[in-house]
C-alpha cells in the first residue's frame, strides 16, 4: 500500500500498468494532468499502441482553487467513486464507470470520456444537445427517486445517510451559496463594476429570508442522495450521449439542489448569450433552445419521477394520501426554482465563478450578463415558495433578463 502524497504524471503511469484488465499489453504509457476543475488532480493515461486510456483522478488534502490554506478533507475521494457506482447502477449508461478505487492515495480510476466535450464548454460554443434533457431526466429520477424514502428501504437509507455525512464539502456550499453571497466576506470576489449589485445583496430581507429557507433545506432535508454540484461543468456531452462526473459533493439532501443546479448552470449560459454571438437573432434563437431545453428536463422529469412512484413506490401511506404526491411535486418544483436562483447568484459574486460568463471579452457585455444571471437568480430565490409551474420560472427568467436589456 503507498501513502498519500500526491502524484507525479510518472507514478500514476505505473499506477495505471497494474491495471491490466483496462489497458493490457502496455508499453509505452504517455500521462498528462489535466484538470481544470477547483479542487483535484486529473490524470489522462494513454497507450499509443493500442488507443486504449483511462482518468485517474486524485483529491488534494486542500481546496486547489485556494491553496494549502484551505484544507480539505480526502475521503471525498470515497464519496465520489461510492457514488458514481451507486449512480452507475441507479442510470447506466450516464456516468463514467469506476475501474479502481485506492483509498490510500484518495484515487478513483475512472473510464476516460475524452471523446465528450464538457458541457459548459459545448454550450459556450453554441453546440445543440438533443438528448440531453431525456438523459439528464432519467439521471435525475433514477437516482432521486431510488434514494429517497419513496422508492429505497427506510432503513437501508438511514445507513445509507450515515455513510454519506459530508460535512466538510457541505460546509463549502453552506458557506458560498448560502452566505456569502449576501454578506462582505473575504470569498467573494466580483468586478468592481457590479458593487451596486453586490450591496443589494447584502440588504435586500426579502431576499435573505428566502435565501435562509433554502439554507435551512439544505442543512436538514435528508431527501435523497444528491450528486451535490450538477453544474454544466460535471456533465460530459455530445449529441448521442451524456455522462455525468465529480460526484465529490454527494450527500443526502433536498433534491430540488440537484434539479435547480442543472437549471441554473442553463440559465447562467442564457444570460451570457450575448457575449458569444455575432448577431442578436442568433443570441435569441439560441436563448429558445435553451428555454426548451428546461421546460423538457423538468417536464420529463415529472413524468418520469411520477412513474417510478406508480411502479416502485414502498411507502403505503405517501402513495395512497389523496393529494400527496401532486403537493409533493409541487414543493419539489419550488426548491427547484429556489435553489436554481441561488445558484445562479454565488457564480456571479462568490469565489467560483463560470467561464460562460467570466470569458466574455467586452467589458460591457460581461457587465450586463452578470446583471442579467444576478436579476434572474434573484427573482427565482423570491418566486420558490408561490411557484406552481414550470411557465413561471421561465416566464420570471425571461422578464428579468428583459428587464436589463431595457
Ligand atoms: N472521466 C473523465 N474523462 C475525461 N476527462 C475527465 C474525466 N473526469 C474528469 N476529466 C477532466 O478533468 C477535469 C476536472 O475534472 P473534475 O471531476 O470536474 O475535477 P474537480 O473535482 O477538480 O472539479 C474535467 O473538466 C475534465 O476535463
Ligand atoms: C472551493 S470549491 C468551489 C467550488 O468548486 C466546486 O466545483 P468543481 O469541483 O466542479 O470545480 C464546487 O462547485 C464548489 O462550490
Amino acid at each position: 500500500m503507498s501513502t498519500y502524497h500526491p502524484l507525479t504524471e510518472n507514478e500514476a503511469i505505473e499506477i495505471a500498468r497494474s491495471l491490466t484488465s483496462v489497458l493490457p499489453n502496455a508499453e509505452t504509457l504517455h500521462c498528462r494532468e489535466i484538470g481544470d476543475g477547483n479542487l483535484n488532480l486529473v490524470f489522462h493515461i494513454t497507450d499509443p499502441n493500442s488507443g486504449r486510456s483511462l482518468i485517474m483522478k486524485q483529491a488534494l488534502p486542500y481546496a486547489k482553487v485556494v491553496g494549502e490554506s484551505w484544507p480539505l478533507t480526502l475521503d471525498r475521494a470515497r464519496i465520489e467513486s461510492e457514488s458514481l457506482i451507486i449512480e452507475g447502477k441507479l442510470a447506466p449508461e450516464l456516468v463514467p464507470q469506476v475501474y479502481k478505487y485506492d483509498p490510500e492515495l484518495a484515487l478513483t480510476i475512472m473510464e476516460d470520456l475524452s471523446d465528450h466535450v464538457i458541457m459548459r464548454r459545448g454550450l459556450i460554443e453554441g453546440g445543440r444537445y438533443p438528448r440531453f434533457a431525456e438523459d439528464i431526466s432519467t439521471f435525475l429520477a433514477q437516482t432521486l427517486f431510488f434514494t429517497s424514502d419513496l422508492g429505497m428501504n427506510q432503513q437501508e437509507k438511514k445507513l445509507r445517510v450515515r455513510d454519506f455525512i459530508n460535512p466538510e464539502l457541505c460546509k463549502i456550499t453552506e458557506d458560498l451559496i448560502f452566505d456569502d453571497p449576501y454578506t462582505v466576506s473575504a470569498n467573494n470576489s466580483y468586478d468592481a463594476a457590479i458593487e451596486d449589485e453586490a450591496e443589494e445583496l447584502r440588504t435586500d430581507g426579502e431576499l435573505h429570508l428566502e435565501v435562509a429557507l433554502l439554507r435551512e433545506k439544505f442543512l436538514t432535508q435528508a431527501q435523497a442522495l444528491l450528486h451535490g454540484d450538477l453544474h454544466t461543468g460535471s456533465i460530459f456531452i455530445t449529441p448521442e450521449s451524456t455522462k455525468v462526473i465529480d460526484p465529490e459533493f454527494a450527500y443526502f439532501g433536498p433534491m430540488g439542489f440537484d434539479i435547480g443546479a442543472v437549471l441554473a448552470n442553463l440559465l447562467l449560459n442564457y444570460a451570457s448569450r450575448d457575449g458569444w454571438h455575432a448577431s442578436d437573432s442568433e443570441a435569441a434563437d439560441y436563448r429558445e433552445y435553451l428555454i426548451t431545453t428546461i421546460r423538457d428536463i423538468w417536464t420529463q422529469f415529472e413524468a418520469k419521477f411520477l412513474k417510478l412512484w406508480d411502479e416502485h413506490g414502498i411507502d403505503r401511506i405517501a402513495s395512497a394520501a389523496p393529494g400527496y404526491k401532486e403537493l409533493y411535486m409541487k414543493r419539489l418544483l419550488q426548491d427547484t426554482i429556489g435553489f436554481a436562483g441561488a445558484k445562479m447568484v454565488r457564480r456571479i459574486v462568490g469565489l467560483a465563478h463560470v467561464a460562460d460568463i467570466d470569458r466574455i471579452e467586452d467589458a460591457a457585455v460581461r457587465e450586463r450578463a452578470q446583471r442579467t444571471a444576478l436579476a434572474i437568480g434573484k427573482s427565482l430565490i423570491k418566486l420558490n415558495r408561490r411557484a406552481e409551474s414550470i411557465e413561471q420560472l421561465i416566464d420570471a427568467a425571461v422578464t428579468a433578463s428583459s428587464a436589463v436589456k431595457a
